[in-house]
């Protein structure tokens, strides 16, 4: 018994639906057509040795398509193509009859005819086949492909088209020509010709005419338009807590796969045409909206290969082994024992706009009772999979992705919010679109119902392309609280110069708290950790000595210098813990390249007058330790000739240098070495006396497992000049460290970069400003 308006409506369609073949197989004989090719004549048939060998004489190694490719792999394709312009083809009335016949046993609508055209001439020596494959769509209208197999003496060679699982095996014949229709997602294949030759035409079937479905008469549109009326007014409870609430949506996925370039209301596979056209009008009759679009799915499944020895996994204690990662591609996918789904993630790519009629981009994650379907997703076969060893934290996975269209329903009171959802570019332009025709009330409250799920809309779409049209939409809809909730969702590093001026003119409209309280919103984004690598907001600082030069142009002086505080406050954030760690080879890296934005903070900042910044840079360049003077100097290195705002930073950096070049080098035999700060245990106390002592160089120590590994890991972050050893005797064993001579080494190299950089700074100093 169904419980909800979804499965009532899925055994409705089911019910109705007649599923039609997905290939269907005729026999005629052989007076049904006359086949020539220039060079060889009429063929005679059943076709000789002799006719077969000037055919071959003809024939090109056959390619096939892979994504945008085509090739040649005679691992793949092993046929011989005969140049479809040499070839031509006579048929009988018949013919015409035989296509209206398959039209009908696919289940595709009366009213439209399938058109054949000519694709290729193929010849299958003994020994060749071709792999299995699913046909390109060639043509907008080609909804599937037909095999023409002329009468020739020869076995094996079987044409064996799959669908959902099912494998249905085509045989030629040496008297009859033989018709295999199918449509274009069955995936086929043929297998190798064991004698004889196979001789077949092949056709790509076009759809001609409208291909809409007929509505099912009878009660079952007002059933349908029930279980919507019931779908879209039923709340239900997410599948992990909170509160139920009514679905905003409801995706029907289709039985057959469609590209993108094959989806379109009159080109519907078999059952799906009148599954459409039925629900299409349930969904006019219950006062809903509808269109066609292109779902992505992955499917996570908790899986195992029945080849992997589960002994070894479970109790493989190799250290060295992060353990077994196996990528596979979809060939090897129906080895692996399915246990439990994990997850199942349901994404609309593509619709078709409701609008333009046109297919658009568009990306929305569907929740679980928002869809519906007749054909479970693994009754069809994967488009690409990956399966994942046992990584340590949880068992092994068997990711699956499909592509699946669906025909997606919303109540037309949802439009302009459940359209926006999907697409948020159409809805700033619509709201523009609002107010410039004097709408601008409509428009405000139109945009107000964005509010639900903008955020997650506008951070998983993109972002780039969508935020100057937001600043134009907010600012054609004239309204502090609007703007706010339009321009919220963006990070503050996506403000490019020419996007100042807008945000100009909304900052003077709405005054400093609204561009503060904006300004503050948009930089919360910037939320990484000390090492994450994120170039794209260091690139944004280094320019912003450009973006505040356009909007002090604007007149936009509170702005720039907003935008410079917030800058500096997140960038300190972010350095803060590296310049009281040790400096090593790693750390001296990232901060160098932490110059670069420092000295865009810096010059903006003498751009806007903006002291606390600059005072801060100060401190940090004169009372940090060498990690202040690696950082600084970096960003003394990249500044342009005579930008304001380094002339201070530049004299005290020299002045710090100096001091430390007026230190004597190390002696000969000094060998102390300062232990940097960060553990106070008992095990860090003996380890720092033993480096402090410039007479000692070795020290044997014996010490337990867990011991040793934390003073490994001390010496090794730090990168001290230690060599460290386990001697494996005795119980515990014995850590034996040895001070080494790149402590000198070290010392020397440090001391030329001061020069160098010293006398750098003094040949420059009159550049700094
Ligand atoms: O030769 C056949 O039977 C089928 C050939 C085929 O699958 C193709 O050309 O795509
Ligand atoms: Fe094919």
């Amino acid at each position: 018994m169904p419980t909800t308006a979804r499965e009532r409506l899925t055994e409705l369609l089911d019910g109705v639906t007649d599923p039609g073949a997905s290939s269907v197989h005729r026999k005629l004989p052989k007076s049904a057509l006359s086949v020539a090719v220039d060079g060889v004549g009429p063929l005679r048939f059943p076709i000789s040795d002799e006719q077969a060998a000037q055919l071959r004489r003809l024939g090109r190694r056959a390619r096939f398509g892979r994504g945008e490719q085509t090739l040649t792999d005679p691992e793949v394709r092993d046929t011989w193509e005969i140049p479809s312009d040499l070839v031509h083809v006579a048929w009988t009335d018949a013919f015409e009859g035989v296509l209206d016949g398959m039209r009908d046993e696919l289940g595709l609508p009366p009213h439209c005819r399938l058109m054949p055209e000519l694709h290729s001439m193929l010849l299958y020596e003994t020994g060749q086949f071709f792999v299995a494959h699913q046909d390109s769509e060639k043509d907008d209208a080609m909804v599937g492909t037909l095999v023409v197999t002329l009468p020739s003496a020869y076995a094996g060679g079987e044409l064996v088209i799959d669908h959902r699982g099912q494998a249905t095996k085509h045989r030629g014949s040496r008297v009859n020509v033989s018709l295999v229709a199918f449509y274009a997602d069955c995936r086929h294949q043929v297998l190798p010709v064991k004698s004889g030759n196979r001789i077949t035409l092949t056709y790509n079937l076009l759809l001609a005419g409208d291909g809409i479905g007929p509505v099912a008469e009878g009660p079952l549109v007002g059933e349908l338009a029930d279980c919507l009326h019931s779908h879209f007014t039923t709340p239900v409870a997410p599948p992990y807590g909170g509160r139920a609430e009514r679905p905003k949506r409801l995706a029907y996925l289709l039985n057959h796969e469609y590209t993108a370039r094959g989806l379109s209301w009159s080109r519907l596979k078999g059952s799906d045409a009148a599954g459409v056209a039925s629900l299409r009008a349930a969904a006019e009759r219950a006062g809903c909206e509808a269109t066609l679009a292109l779902a992505e799915i992955q499917e996570t499944w908790d899986a195992y290969d029945p080849d992997e020895d589960p002994w070894y996994r479970e109790h493989d204690e190799n250290e060295e082994d992060p353990g077994g990662h196996k990528d596979s591609g979809d060939a090897d996918d129906g080895r692996y024992v399915l246990n439990d789904l994990i997850e199942c993630t349901i994404t609309l790519a593509h619709w078709i706009g409701p609008e333009t009629g046109r297919l658009e981009q568009i990306s929305l994650d569907l929740g679980e009772a928002e869809v519906a379907s007749t054909t479970p997703t693994t009754d069809l076969t994967p488009y690409s999979s990956q399966y994942e060893g046992y990584m340590g934290n949880y068992g092994n996975t068997l990711d699956r992705w499909y592509r699946r269209a669906a025909l997606i329903i919303w109540p037309r009171s949802r439009n302009f919010a459940n359209r926006a959802e999907s697409s948020p570019g159409w809805a700033l332009d619509e709201l523009s679109e609002m107010a410039r025709a004097g709408e601008v009330a409509k428009a405000r409250e139109a945009a107000q119902s964005l509010r639900p799920f903008w955020n997650a809309s506008i951070q998983s779409g993109r972002q780039v392309e969508l935020f100057g049209r937001a600043l134009r939409t907010a600012g054609a809809l004239d309204d502090a609280q609007t703007a706010a909730l339009l321009l919220s969702p963006f990070p503050l590093e996506l403000l490019a110069p020419d996007q100042a001026p807008a945000l100009a003119r909304l900052a003077a409209r709405h005054g400093d708290a609204w561009i503060g309280d904006l300004l503050r919103e948009w930089s919360t984004g910037w939320g990484f950790g000390p090492y994450v690598h994120a170039p794209e907001p260091l690139r944004w600082l280094a320019d912003l000595p450009r973006l505040c030069a356009t909007l002090l142009s604007a007149d936009d002086d509170t702005t720039a210098r907003h935008i410079v505080d917030l800058s500096w406050t997140w960038f300190m954030d972010r350095i803060r813990p590296v310049l009281v760690s040790p400096l090593t080879s790693r750390s001296a890296a990232w901060l160098t390249a932490h110059g670069e934005p420092l000295s865009g903070i810096i010059a903006a900042a003498a751009q806007t007058g903006s002291t606390r910044v600059l005072d801060g840079a100060i401190t940090v360049a004169n009372t940090g330790g060498d990690q202040a003077l690696v950082l600084v100097t970096a960003a003394l290195r990249v500044v342009k000739p005579h930008t304001a705002g380094f002339g201070e930073l530049a004299t005290g950096c020299a002045e710090r240098i100096r001091a430390s070049l007026a230190r004597p080098p190390r002696t000969e035999d000094d060998w102390s070495i300062a232990l940097p700060a960060g553990c106070e245990c008992e095990l860090c106390k003996v380890l720092g006396a033993f480096l402090q002592d410039p007479k000692r160089r070795d020290f044997d120590w014996p010490l337990a497992k867990e011991k040793r590994r934390h003073v490994h890991t001390r010496i090794d972050d730090a990168e001290l000049p230690i060599h460290h050893e386990t001697r494996r005797l005795g119980r515990p064993y014995t850590l034996v460290l040895t001070k080494t001579e790149a402590l000198f080494e070290r010392d020397r190299i440090a001391r030329e970069r001061h020069q160098a950089d010293l006398a750098w700074l003094t040949e420059n100093r009159d550049s700094f400003i």
